[in-house]
């Protein structure tokens, strides 16, 4: 298989994951975004959801735009030192081809009937107020690696507009995507939109990689 960076940047990084074997690429020429069905299976899947309920908070934003609707989900993080959490990120960080020193920590959320996390990016606006607080030490984020824990009764799919591209959410379905481009400038083509539930919860993991290593 192909190498490329260990913090998953530079042209190469897409056709490491391309080669995963049952990973479906998502055909666009303005991001490299794959999904993975059944990447987790569904007993994990359930003990995450319980550490998720039995943790969650009101979710944050960088860079906020004044808008209190913006992100109405909760989130936790999740201990790596829980062994179904660690085994799982190891997994994410192989199937990217990324050294687990650059990722943040495994972040949960949880979405009830209305909720929805609206249109935005995963990297941090260079120009935003925010940057230097978020990415002087680790750099900006690399790749998104988002996992469904459960399929909600009804909405809750992830929008990626720029390409047209709507997701479902499905019970142990892996879905990753780069931020940068080759180049490795932010790609504004990733932009996504978490849309909004309307029966049932939606849950999901999500893990971002940076440029430089995640103080441990
Ligand atoms: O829940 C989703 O579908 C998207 C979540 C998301 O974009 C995020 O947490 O950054
Ligand atoms: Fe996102």
């Amino acid at each position: 298989m192909e190498s490329h960076l260990p913090n998953g940047t530079g042209p190469k990084a897409a056709a490491y994951v391309t080669a995963q074997p049952g990973v479906q690429r998502v055909p666009s020429p303005k991001l490299d975004l794959f999904v993975q069905k059944d990447f987790l299976d569904p007993v994990t899947c359930a003990i995450l959801v319980e550490l998720i309920d039995a943790r969650r908070q009101p979710s944050t934003i960088a860079d906020a735009n004044g808008d209190p609707l913006y992100r109405t989900s909760e989130t936790c993080y999740l201990d790596a030192i829980d062994p179904r959490v660690d085994g799982l990120e190891r997994r994410i960080a192989d199937f990217l081809g990324v050294d687990p020193i650059f990722g943040e920590p495994l972040q949960g959320q949880r979405y009830a009937v209305g909720q929805e996390f609206k249109a935005h990016t995963d990297y941090f606006e260079p120009m935003g107020a925010d940057f230097l607080k978020y990415c002087a030490e680790t750099g900006q984020r690399t790749w998104t690696a988002m996992l469904y824990l459960n399929t909600p009764d009804a909405g809750g799919a992830t929008r990626f507009k720029a390409i047209d591209k709507i997701v479902q959410p499905e019970t142990g379905k892996l879905l990753a995507w780069n931020n940068q481009r080759k180049d490795g400038t932010p790609n504004p083509s990733t932009i996504h939109h978490g849309m909004k539930v309307r029966a049932g919860t939606k849950y999901v993991v999500t893990k971002w990689f940076r440029e430089r290593p995640w103080p441990q």
